[in-house]
Parts: structure tokens; C-alpha cells; sequence
């Protein structure tokens, strides 16, 4: 297929104490979310500053992802646009435009498959398209890359640096415990997303030859009253501590850069839980611009540009779809009955 850009689509972050309010009114517009939770939320934020640092790790993605292609000789331009802050989606599609590109290539930050990370990442498209009229630049999605081998090569040589800091003797008994971000259930029953997290997980696992893991949740954000992927990353850390462990790896498989809910909600709560509780904690990396996992997108350009080279994946499932099904990743939220 013949693509003329590349748009890297993100979730976006604010950059001062004054952005921090207004970020996460975007976020949680139309969500069933408290109005307490996103002042919980915004004080994480206050303690660095009121600066996520998503957006600077996105601007060195791309610096990394721009050299990688060169190298390589794909003569593509990298665009970035957001779904919550600035760059915003919508801005840039109206640039790409004005520089004349017809048809994008989009890589999306969000590894796992959920309404989320998939399918509102498709519909912010549709609506920046829709806005910019019929020469809007045609945009398809990267597919999925939980199962490529340069996610998994990655993620495994960031567990098995955490576990070579645990002395020989206690190795073995370390609990591995591989975080993503918790959703709704009425999410997580329309898509892939467990199903996709437990393969990851078990992938990376199998790599290290450690097969004591975990997958766990973190970062809620609904109300009581609604169900919500468990169990949370904290309560994990009590229980491991209460039945004798001594060591826990945290991984936050999830996720792909060290943004405000790796930065807050693993390095200071989860931290500061196992330390409450007496358990050596260490948590593990994320992909960042570590070479391979720059070059794993690189790979998912090359697929798509030439319909010869082959589709890589691990494990069981195989390369995912390269275009989404009309249902893919659907979600009608259950708002709590009054009463
Ligand atoms: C209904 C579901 C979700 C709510 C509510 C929610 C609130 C919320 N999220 C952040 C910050 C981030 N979320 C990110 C990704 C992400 N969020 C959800 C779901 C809800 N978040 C999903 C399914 C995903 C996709 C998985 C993923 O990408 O990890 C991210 C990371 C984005 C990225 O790396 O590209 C951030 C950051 C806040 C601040 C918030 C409100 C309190
Ligand atoms: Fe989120
Ligand atoms: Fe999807």
C-alpha cells in the first residue's frame, strides 16, 4: 500500500500546574468517574510539577522512530497528535492536510486492545476527519503489537534486569507481577484486552524462564458501585508481604513509557506500600526508545508498505488484524441505576 506519513496518535499530558485541571476535564468528559477522583488525580500530578512526562517521552519516541527510518530508507514524515492535550489530534490531521498528505499510517501508544486504546483512538480520527471535510488525510491504524516479538523482547530484557538485581539465593522465589491500566468490566468483556495482557505476560515470562507471575490492575478511576478489572497492584503487594514473599518485581507491561501512572501510582504508592509491608521492591522498565522496540515499529511500517514482508508475532494467537472489524473494541458504558 502506498502510505505518504506517519501519525504517532497518544494520549497527551499536561506540562504545568495551570494544564493539569483542564487535562483531566478532557479526560474524564462523559465518563462515570467522580469528580473526587479527578482531584485525587490531579494532586499526583501537582507533585512533579503539574508535568506529565508522557509528552516529552512521545517527542523522544519520535526522534528515535525519525532516525530509525531514515537509516533504513523510509522516506516517511512523522506527525504526533493528541487525544487530551496539546498537539491535538484534530490540529494536526488540519496540518498533515495543508502539507499535502493523502494517506497516514497511525501508530497508537496504547499496546492493548480496549475500547480506550483502540477504538476511541479510531473514532478522535473520524472526528478530526470529519471536521476537516473531504480532503482530510486517510488514515489507517497500525495493528496491534502486543505479540511482536519487539514488544516481548523488550519487556523481557526489562524483567530480567530486575531480576538480576535480586541476589541469586532469593531468585526463584521473587514474585514477577506485570501491571496494566484497570477498566471498566463492561469494557474488558467487549475486547481482547485481558486476553491480550495474559499472553504478553506469559511471553515475557517464558523468555526469563521465570514462571512465578501475576497480572494486575492499577490506576482505577470508577465509582464503587462499578465493576472494574482487579485485583489492584496495592492489595497485591500486602497479600505477597503477608504470605512471606520477600522480593516483588513490578512490571507495567500496560504501558509503554514511564508517564504519571507508572511515575505516581507504581513508584511512590506501590513503592511506599511495599515498604509498609517490608517487601523488596523493584520495578521493572518500560519500552521507552529501547533500540528493539523502536525498531518493532519500524517493523509494522515495513508490513504494511510491502505486502511481502513478513508479519511477525509470538505465542498463539498470531499477527492481529490489520484493519478492525466493524465491532472491535465497542463500549456502552452502564451508568448505575438511581436507587
Ligand atoms: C474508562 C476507562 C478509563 C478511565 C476512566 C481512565 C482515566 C484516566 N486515565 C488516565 C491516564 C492514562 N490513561 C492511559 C491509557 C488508558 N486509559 C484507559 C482507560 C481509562 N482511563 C485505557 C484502556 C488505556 C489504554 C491502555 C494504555 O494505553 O495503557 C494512559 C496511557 C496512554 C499512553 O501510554 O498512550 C494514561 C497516561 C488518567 C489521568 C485518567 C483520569 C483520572
Ligand atoms: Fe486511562
Ligand atoms: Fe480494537
Amino acid at each position: 500500500m502506498k502510505y505518504d506519513a506517519l501519525l504517532v496518535q497518544s494520549f497527551g499530558g499536561p506540562e504545568g500546574p495551570d494544564e493539569v485541571i483542564p487535562f483531566l476535564e478532557n479526560v474524564l468528559r462523559g465518563r462515570n468517574v467522580p469528580r473526587e477522583r479527578l482531584l485525587e488525580v490531579a494532586e499526583h500530578y501537582q507533585h512533579f510539577g503539574g508535568v506529565s512526562p508522557i509528552n516529552q517521552q512521545n517527542r523522544d519516541l519520535i526522534a528515535a522512530l525519525k532516525v530509525e527510518l531514515q537509516t533504513h530508507g523510509i522516506d516517511l514524515p512523522v506527525y504526533w497528535g493528541n487525544r487530551n492535550w496539546t498537539p491535538y489530534l484534530a490540529d494536526t490531521l488540519a496540518q498533515m492536510e495543508a502539507d499535502g498528505v493523502q494517506h497516514a499510517l497511525v501508530f497508537v501508544t496504547s499496546v492493548f486492545s480496549s475500547y480506550s486504546g483502540c477504538r476511541q483512538y479510531r473514532e478522535d480520527v473520524a472526528k478530526a476527519q470529519a471536521e476537516i471535510g473531504p480532503g482530510a488525510p486517510r488514515c489507517d491504524k497500525i495493528r496491534t503489537y502486543y505479540n511482536h516479538p519487539g514488544f516481548i523482547e523488550t519487556m523481557t530484557a526489562c524483567v530480567q534486569e530486575s531480576l538480576d538485581q535480586i541476589p541469586a539465593e532469593r531468585r526463584a522465589a521473587a514474585e514477577l507481577v506485570f501491571t496494566a491500566h484497570s477498566i471498566p468490566i463492561g469494557m474488558s468483556d467487549n475486547c481482547n484486552y485481558v486476553k491480550q495482557l495474559n499472553e504478553s505476560c506469559r511471553l515475557v515470562s517464558e523468555a526469563t524462564g521465570h514462571a512465578n507471575w501475576r497480572l494486575v490492575y492499577q490506576s482505577r478511576s470508577g465509582p464503587p458501585t462499578q465493576p472494574w478489572l482487579e485485583p489492584d497492584v496495592c492489595d497485591v503487594i500486602r497479600e505477597l508481604a503477608a504470605s512471606g514473599a520477600k522480593d516483588v518485581i513490578v512490571s507495567p507491561i500496560g504501558f509503554i513509557s514511564d508517564h504519571m501512572e507508572v511515575l505516581f501510582d507504581l513508584d511512590t504508592e506501590a513503592k511506599d506500600t511495599a515498604a509498609e509491608v517490608g517487601l523488596n521492591f523493584i520495578r521493572s522498565g518500560t519500552a521507552g526508545v529501547r533500540p528493539r522496540f523502536i525498531q518493532m515499529i519500524r517493523e509494522l511500517i515495513e508490513e504494511r508498505l510491502n505486502p511481502e514482508t513478513p508479519k511477525l508475532a509470538l505465542g498463539t494467537f498470531g499477527p492481529s488484524h490489520d484493519f478492525c472489524p466493524s465491532d472491535c473494541c465497542l463500549y456502552a458504558p452502564q451508568r448505575p441505576r438511581p436507587g
